[in-house]
């Protein structure tokens, strides 16, 4: 489906580093050596309750990796999904007495203007669950010939046993397996199950509910891990270089699906590297759907925020870290929004050469945007006392805020 207009990146002078980046997997920082096109699999929304907080910065953060990518004069290959057919969308639909494709198409064209205002850059292929279910049928028929999927009742289930590095992206043990798998939509209890975390791989048509032809499946509908895995292998293969989302999908979603793809193919692994956003709260919780604790992206825009302070406000905190969501974190981004207009508004300022290469440092060292906002603080403190004879600097500095973090002076 469409995904939204990119923004300009403007070029910027030189060549950024390449990015070392906290990768789940193995614990520690990774530096990526992506090919001439980097290849990248963020999740997408399950769309209703769009777009508040906590998806901007994790989205933020994808950004980042496009945005250092490019600056290494790489393309980059972005692949987004939409999880437009789920049990919480059609739960959301029932409660509000909506038809569930006009909910998912609703939000997901809010999320789209969401994403557009907050000048997040693209994927080239947005793509829903509900188009990509003639591709699933046949992975789940292949991994049920193979011996990794069963049968319960006409539901199928993965055999996690299937994929002798199951566990290698989350490295958590079998009782908290079970417990985050019982919390985020398994049914670990469920009798006739091999492993409790075995997850869905395909639902039979249950009464009342959509249903898609599955071939010798049956009908029913696609399960929520290989709707990612057949969207990625379609698009990007396996090996490529970022799989990203929050930090509440390393399991089961990112666990799982690296275990169906691997079983799938038998090659290792399906991604080079899995990197996860901390979680945004309110009022001392996760936002999240289910407690409706949510600060809107257009909510804020409704009552005249800039989308530029609220993209400073996600930068202001370190991608990995949970932050909680304060009024007072808006207000300092807008404040630091306003000194660093002044500031490139002005014809000249001190050479900004060595602050492009001090944002190019940060954002390489695991997309450190805190460290390259000080240093932009920095310049324009600069510029305000000493004042500065390069006329160049202001348009510089603008060039790189708006190419490397995506705010638009
Ligand atoms: N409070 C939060 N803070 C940071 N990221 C969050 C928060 N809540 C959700 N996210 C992230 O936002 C993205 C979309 O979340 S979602 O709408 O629930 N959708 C899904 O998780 C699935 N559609 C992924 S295939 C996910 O990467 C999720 O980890
Ligand atoms: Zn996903």
């Amino acid at each position: 489906m469409y995904a939204w207009p990119a923004s300009e990146v403007p070029a910027l002078p030189g060549t950024g580093r390449d990015l070392r980046i906290h990768d789940t997997a193995t614990g520690g920082p990774l530096t990526l050596a992506p090919g001439p096109v980097a290849r990248i699999y963020v999740c997408g929304i399950t769309p209703y309750d769009a777009t508040h907080l906590g998806h901007a910065a994790t989205y933020n953060a994808f950004d980042l990796v496009q945005r250092v990518w490019l600056d290494t004069k790489r393309q980059v290959h972005y692949v987004q999904n939409v999880t437009d057919i789920d049990d919480p969308l059609l739960e959301r639909a029932i409660r509000d007495g909506e038809d569930w494709t006009r909910l998912a198409e609703r939000e997901t064209a809010l999320f789209r203007e969401d994403m557009t205002a907050l000048r997040m850059l693209p994927p080239q292929h947005y793509i829903g669950a509900v188009e990509s279910i003639p591709g699933i049928v046949p992975l789940v028929e292949r991994l049920r010939d193979a011996g990794a999927a069963y049968e319960i009742d006409g539901d199928f289930y993965f055999s996690v046993e299937a994929d002798p590095h199951f566990g290698e992206v989350s490295h958590l043990d079998a009782e908290a397996m079970r417990l985050l798998s019982a919390e985020r939509g398994g049914d670990p209890d469920r009798p006739g199950k091999k492993n409790p975390v075995d997850p869905m791989l395909w639902m039979a048509a249950r009464e009342g509910e959509p249903s898609w032809d599955g071939g010798s499946l049956g009908p029913g509908r696609p399960g929520w891990h290989i709707e990612c895995v057949a969207i990625a292998l379609d698009h990007l293969g396996m090996g490529f270089d970022v799989q990203g989302g929050g930090s509440d999908l390393v399991f089961p979603h990112h666990e799982m699906g690296a275990s169906h793809a691997q079983a799938l193919t038998g090659e290792h692994p399906f991604a080079q590297a899995y990197v996860h956003a901390g979680m945004v709260a309110l009022n001392g919780e996760k936002m999240s759907k289910s407690k409706g604790n949510l600060v809107f992206v257009s909510t804020l825009r409704r009552e005249g925020v800039d989308p530029a302070a609220i993209r400073l406000a996600l930068l202001s905190h370190h991608y990995r870290a949970d932050w909680e969501w304060t009024d007072q974190v808006l207000q300092e981004a807008a404040a630091r929004l306003a000194r660093w207009r002044a500031a490139v508004s002005r014809p000249d300022g001190p050479s900004a050469d060595a602050l492009v290469e001090e944002i190019r440092t940060a954002l390489s060292d695991d997309l450190d945007a805190p460290q390259a906002l000080l240093a932009i603080d920095r310049w324009a403190e600069r510029q305000h006392t000493d004042g500065g004879t390069d006329e160049g600097a202001p348009g510089l500095v603008s060039r790189a805020v708006d190419a490397l973090l995506g705010v638009a002076l």
